[in-house]
């Protein structure tokens, strides 16, 4: 669980955004959206620990926390060697199932892969990593719709059993869960709703 209590961010002199009372359990999809700028990036990162700079509280007490950056660092060499640095064998496995099914080379060196590619490794390297949260930013934008809709569907299956926490604003398909928006400058939670 995380709690968030009468938190305010700011740089300087300015406000970025204040957050009054959210709270994200154990398990289950938390979506956040807002436009470009309104600080969703940096809300993940201080939900992470990352960033401690804000006034308020935030009490993260989960044990093993990932986060899924949105320029991810991979080491050089292909990327069955990526994802081998990061995962048990079985859950590479699972991340090679899926690569395949996708056609993205296993062998190939990580730095030929297209955008769409790289992204679809990262996420999976995050993903198969065991966690009680994982911190996802901007996991789609490269994506094409049917490995999006499948990466939702991973998401969606996966929240069942763990907290996932999306900065996403790109929805062409669907997922479904929590949604939390950034709007004036306030963060506000909306419930259960699709989109
Ligand atoms: N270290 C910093 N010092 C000053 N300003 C910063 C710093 N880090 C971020 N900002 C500013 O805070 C604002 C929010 O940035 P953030 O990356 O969190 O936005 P975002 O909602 O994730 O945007 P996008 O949708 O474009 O990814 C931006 O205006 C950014 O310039």
């Amino acid at each position: 669980m995380i709690e968030v209590k009468d938190v305010k961010k700011s740089f300087g002199q300015k406000i970025l955004f204040e957050c009054k009372s959210l709270i994200f359990g154990k398990k289950g999809i938390y979506i956040i959206k807002g436009p470009n700028g309104c600080g969703k990036t940096t809300f993940l990162k201080m939900l992470f620990g990352k960033d401690k700079e804000y006034s308020g509280r935030i009490h993260n007490l989960f044990k093993k926390n990932i986060m899924l950056p949105q320029q991810p660092y991979f080491f050089r060499g292909s990327v069955e060697y990526n994802l081998a640095l990061a995962l048990s064998h079985e859950r590479l496995k699972s991340a090679q199932e899926v690569l395949k099914m996708f056609g993205v080379p296993l062998k190939t060196n990580i730095n030929q892969l297209s955008a769409g590619q790289r992204q679809l490794v990262s996420f999976l390297r995050a993903f198969y990593i065991p966690s009680d949260v994982l911190f996802l930013d901007e996991p789609d934008s490269f994506l094409d719709k049917d490995v999006k809709e499948f990466v939702y569907r991973l998401i969606e299956d996966e929240a069942q059993k763990r907290c996932i926490i999306v900065v996403t604003h790109h929805q062409s398909a669907t997922l479904r869960g929590n949604m939390i928006y950034f709007e004036n400058g306030q963060i506000i939670i909306e419930g259960d709703v699709a989109r």
